[in-house]
């Protein structure tokens, strides 16, 4: 029989407030995060804005203990997974690797080569694919593998998403409707998908499907949830955790949760539904500040459902998707970072940000021009991304 890595992809957390600054730069260093025209201003740029953001991020770590507990569980589902997978009679060890904080994707394909894995399962802890996340991922496992002859050597099956994946749709629904069973008034009982936003443009440009990946699942969980329950539940799909001054995919959580108080709505459960872990997007933003602006817009109770973490329903899910995977056809890094469009993924690339072919030289002077006021502001601690909420 085989020995299976089952390679784990997620994005990483700092441990430790120290850590905040430079994994900022890490993410901000990401051109799948943000897109610039100009390759020589991303590390520059992704200095200065995580300069800048690191106050508001540091706080927000501070407020849920200092530190982010993304790495502490996804290792637990690691290990959770790969003793399920074992207790199936399959010979896995499962490893974790992290697009902007430790373990690092290299140091756990270094862990891969050292065991002496023959085959790789590629499971990105993301649901649904965004060119942000899984996408990211993807990329830098196909510059690692382009990198490095063993690594190419090794079959690979990569799993692209799974957001319509039975275990994983019975998982959320069942983790729905405990809480929903807690509520004064089941029925009436208003559900909330809050997901992780992305910026409208990687979507209508650049073809993510990751707002088609979540709409569809949102409604699968729907159904699943009212045949659990023997009724259905009122909902609304929002959009949460927008950086930048540019617009994301709507309705945002913020104006979502107003309207549902100013309508009247007094028992509120939200869900997050583009995450498996608790992580500060979840117990801060959500469980902190969207409970504030809920509760100041007339909601009484506020509920918030727990992220699947080691949930034993998911687990098995996670472990039934490695399953398949290895019966099924391989899959390669390229088909698994594949859009629906014809794009060119990188701005550098001269993706999407223009009209016609003066725009690189265009985009290029306007990045200068933003590269100056993002000086001036720093020097100054004034100017419009304080103003828009950014830094
Ligand atoms: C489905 C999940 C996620 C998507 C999509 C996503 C896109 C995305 N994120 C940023 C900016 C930031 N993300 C940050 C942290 C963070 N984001 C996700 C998930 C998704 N991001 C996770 C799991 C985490 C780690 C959380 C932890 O516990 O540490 C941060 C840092 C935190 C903060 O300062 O708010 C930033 C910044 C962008 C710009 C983006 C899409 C382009
Ligand atoms: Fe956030
Ligand atoms: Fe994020």
């Amino acid at each position: 029989m085989a020995r299976v890595g089952v390679l784990l992809l997620n994005l990483g957390g700092p441990e430790r407030i120290e850590d905040v600054g430079p994994f900022l730069y890490n993410l901000f260093s990401d051109p799948e995060i943000i897109r610039l025209p100009t390759p020589a201003l991303q590390k520059p740029l992704a200095w200065l804005i995580s300069t800048l953001r690191s106050g508001k991020s540091k706080e927000a770590y501070r407020s849920i203990g200092g530190g982010s507990p993304l790495r502490r569980i996804t290792e637990q589902q690691a290990r959770e997974l790969q003793s399920r997978l074992r207790q199936e009679g399959v010979d896995a060890t499962s490893y974790v690797a992290m697009r902007y904080w430790h373990p690092f994707t290299e140091s756990a394909v270094g862990d891969i080569k050292a065991d002496g894995v023959e085959e790789v399962v590629v499971l990105p802890l993301y649901p649904h694919f965004s060119i942000s996340t899984s996408g990211s991922s993807f990329r830098e496992l196909q510059r690692l593998r382009h990198a490095d002859p063993a690594f190419r050597r090794l079959p690979i099956r990569c799993i692209r998403s799974w957001y319509d994946h039975p275990g994983y749709i019975n998982a959320m629904a069942g983790l729905i409707a405990r809480e929903i069973r807690n509520c004064e008034a089941p029925a009436s009982a208003h559900i909330f998908f809050s997901a992780h936003g992305v910026p409208k443009s990687y979507v209508e440009e650049a073809g993510d499907p990751y707002q088609k990946e979540i709409e569809a699942c949102a409604a699968l969980v729907m159904e699943r949830l009212a045949q659990l329950l023997g009724h259905p539940n009122p909902s609304t799909l929002a959009y949460q955790s927008r950086v930048g001054p540019v617009e994301w995919l709507k309705p945002y959580t913020e104006d979502a949760l107003r309207e549902l108080g100013e309508q009247g709505v007094q028992e509120l459960v939200v869900v997050p539904i583009s995450f498996v872990s608790e992580h500060i997007e979840t117990l801060e933003e959500i469980d902190i500040e969207y409970r504030e602006i809920a509760t100041e817009a007339g909601v009484s109770h506020f509920r918030r459902v727990p992220a699947l973490d080691t949930d034993p329903t998911f687990i098995q899910g996670l472990a039934d998707l490695v399953q398949e995977a290895m019966a099924g056809p391989e899959v390669n890094l390229d088909m698994a970072a594949q859009l629906p469009k014809k794009v060119k993924l990188y701005p550098q690339d001269k993706w999407a940000w223009g009209w016609n072919n003066s725009s690189e030289v265009w985009n290029g002077r306007l990045a200068m021009v933003g590269f100056s006021a993002f000086l001036l502001e720093l020097l100054t601690g004034h100017g419009p991304l304080h103003a828009l909420g950014l830094l």
